[in-house]
């Protein structure tokens, strides 16, 4: 019996139709079954009549008082029966299961679970039980589909159980570890899961599971520093500090208290001989820009080569800009842009020119980590926005320097305890101060009735030969809905504003080429209105535009919608969001309320994880962060630095994968799922 053996055929009735099914839920081999776990349980257990709120769900039993009476109309229907339970007499009804009819005998014993409504003394019933009990008191309900129904994932569940797998799937925990903590055991855990005895168990059950989850997330990633340490030490950037200096006190502007502390801890770790492995984050707006730009200048004073790394050519043509720009002055440091649309001849030039060491700073896309690309001394690599690269990504463009130093910026912010430990691996800088003379935006959410005002609004702010960003609604998974909303909302502004204001569009679909030459003309001022999809999301800087209106704001999640307001209030001009929703959900109306509340990106980013849960939040894709089955790295922050604790000190034991206890976790490691969250 082998715990990875495929359902098909290995679990009683399961053949080649369930098996396809079971598929879509991602469910293909024994332990996929037997990991897919219940997403809630009803509690059947008993409560006390008098206790009952009205609204709350038991299940009562009693004798059955009356006969089961039908009545139909259309084609629903609905039982209706007495039942005595203890010394009163209540009522249960069932909708659209009049088949039970026959179960229900007068006299004799039942029991049903249901909704109770306090009112009417009515139960409401969702099942009818056998009287015998030997239903558990908790029922577990499963994510399905169409094509799996709950009642035959349970029965495969328990066929799965019965025949014994649970005795193979491996204990991947050291003993020490379960009895200092006191986790139970893994198969018991597992089909504790599906179908505890009792809340005791079941709770027991999850914390084994979190742990486990967290503890093996950690010995993931706490990897990643223990391979620097091995790999050789880093690089000593021995800057040219006057240099340094005269750069920053010649910057337009003052840098603030907080951008000074990071320059400073970054310019610090690259003096240093050991490896700098550092995230920076700073709410939208707060000045990132530069702080990459003085410590790429710090590299090249000391004749190594930076590398910026962003996820879309917009960002990198624009930050290609603005480094050159600060860097005007520099007359010998060389800058250059690759990314997919750098022409062949050009690009082989940049490549023979970062291959020579001619090339200080070079910004790019994905173009950046292709072969043939080599640098003559690479000494710092940033990447921005880090969530959207892998982990291997960034692996790539780490060796193509000799264990160059690896700054990561981004906007999302994370709480920084979570961050701290989410990302055990690196050090944390944190640029939590705008810089001065920013005068706070103003968000409002209005709803579609009101949008004829608003726009008549935004001809001021168009005469004032201020810029207006607008946001086209987001239709999931259909581009080209998206597209065509698009298309749509810019030709109905054009017709609105006539000839005071030239709408330009901007969507995902358009070539590179074509994205940037309609950014560059709303940056030359020569476009009023910018309509978009969200490709503008992140990153664009033009302080000219003075407002972000959102078409059907509620679509977005709060920190996308934090993002696209940044793009506004980026000089010193007073600036609005407007956010155009009518939000069917409490959620929606939650969303637009807290936004028109803070503007602080930490704040948002708090009631984010409490409205959606860390899960959503830090989705894979977006973070680079696992989906944990049963944890959350929020909720169960406690289990989390528990188990970075462990592995820290797994991780201190030398060669601790040759030692028998661990057996299974160095599988894990040899198996290469080391690289799971990428
Ligand atoms: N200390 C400062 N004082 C005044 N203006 C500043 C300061 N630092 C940066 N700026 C300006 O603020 C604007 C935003 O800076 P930058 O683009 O670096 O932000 P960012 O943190 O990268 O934001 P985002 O995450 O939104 O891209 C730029 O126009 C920049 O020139």
């Amino acid at each position: 019996m082998d715990i990875i053996a495929p359902v098909l055929h290995n679990v009683r009735g399961i053949g080649e139709k369930k098996s396809d099914a079971l598929a879509t839920l991602g469910i293909v081999t024994v332990q996929d079954l037997l990991f897919h776990f219940p997403f809630r349980y009803d509690d059947l257990s008993e409560k006390n009549l008098a206790e009952l709120l009205d609204g709350e769900k038991t299940t009562l039993k009693g004798i059955v008082a009356t006969e089961a009476v039908v009545s139909f109309y259309g084609k629903r229907n609905r039982l209706l029966f007495r039942m005595m339970v203890g010394d009163a007499v209540i009522a249960v009804t069932f909708f659209n299961q009049h088949y039970l009819k026959n179960r229900v005998q007068v006299g004799e014993e039942i029991a049903v679970y249901g909704k109770w409504d306090a009112n009417k003394q009515t139960i409401l019933g969702m099942k009818l039980l056998s009287s015998g009990g030997d239903e558990k008191e908790f029922s577990p309900i499963y994510h399905v589909n169409k094509s799996v129904k709950q009642n035959e994932l349970v029965k495969f569940i328990k066929s799965a159980i019965d025949t014994g797998y649970l005795s193979v799937l491996p204990e991947n925990l050291p003993l020490y570890l379960r009895e200092k903590y006191r986790l139970i055991d893994r198969s018991s855990a597992v089909r504790a899961m599906h179908f505890p005895e009792n809340e005791k168990e079941h709770t027991g059950a999850k914390r084994r599971l979190k742990f486990e989850e967290f503890f093996y997330f950690q010995m993931r990633i706490q990897a990643l520093r223990f391979q620097e340490k091995v790999m050789s030490q880093g690089q000593s950037v021995m800057y040219d500090e006057k240099c340094v200096r005269n750069f920053i006190e010649h910057l337009p502007f003052e840098l603030t208290n907080a951008q000074r502390r990071v320059t400073s801890e970054i310019l610090n770790d690259m003096k240093s001989t050991s490896h700098m492995l550092r995230l920076l984050q700073g709410d939208v707006g707060s000045g990132k820009t530069v702080i990459a730009a003085i410590a790429m200048l710090a590299a090249a004073t000391n004749n190594k080569q930076s590398a910026l790394m962003v996820p879309t050519e917009i960002l990198a043509t624009q930050h290609l800009e603005s480094l050159k720009s600060l860097l005007s002055e520099q007359k010998e440091v060389k800058i250059a842009l690759l990314t997919g649309s750098t022409k062949a001849k050009e690009r082989r030039e940049i490549l023979n020119e970062l291959a020579s060491g001619e090339i200080d700073i070079v910004v790019g896309t994905h173009a950046l980590i292709q072969e043939g690309v080599d640098f003559h001394d690479l000494g710092l690599v940033i990447t921005d926005e880090q969530h959207r690269f892998g982990v291997n990504q960034r692996k790539i463009l780490r060796e193509k320097g000799n264990n160059p130093d690896i700054l990561f910026m981004t906007a999302t912010p994370i709480p920084r305890t979570l961050a701290i430990t989410a990302f055990g691996e690196m050090d944390v800088s944190i640029i939590d101060e705008m810089p001065a003379g920013r005068i706070p935006i103003l968000t409002k959410w209005i709803k579609h009735e009101q949008l004829e005002t608003v726009l008549q609004w935004l001809n001021t702010e168009i005469v004032k030969g201020h810029q207006i960003y607008v946001i086209s609604p987001l239709i999931e998974e259909s581009e080209v809905m998206d597209l065509k909303n698009a298309t749509d909302l810019a030709e109905e502004l054009q017709s609105f504003f006539a000839d005071t204001a030239r709408v330009a569009l901007l969507h995902g679909r358009m070539k590179n080429e074509e994205k940037d030459d309609i950014m560059r003309r709303f940056k030359e001022r020569e476009m009023d209105i910018l309509v978009s999809t969200t490709v503008i999301e992140v990153g664009v800087n033009v302080p000219n535009a003075t407002v972000m209106m959102i078409m059907d704001a509620d679509r977005f999640g709060l920190a996308q919608l934090h993002q696209l307001r940044g793009r506004v209030g980026r000089g010193d001009l007073k600036s609005y969001c407007i956010l155009v929703a009518n939000p069917k959900s409490e959620d929606g109306k939650k969303r637009m309320k807290i936004m028109t509340e803070t503007n602080n990106g930490f704040v948002l980013s708090e009631k984010d994880l409490e409205l959606r849960g860390s899960g959503e939040v830090f989705g894979t894709k977006q973070s680079g962060l696992p989906n944990f089955l049963v944890a959350d790295m929020v909720a169960d922050f406690n289990i989390l630095e528990v188990a970075r604790e462990e592995a820290s000190r797994v991780w201190q034991v030398e060669n601790w994968w040759e030692k028998p206890q661990y057996k299974l976790l160095a599988d894990d490691w040899a198996n290469g799922r080391t690289q799971a969250f990428d």
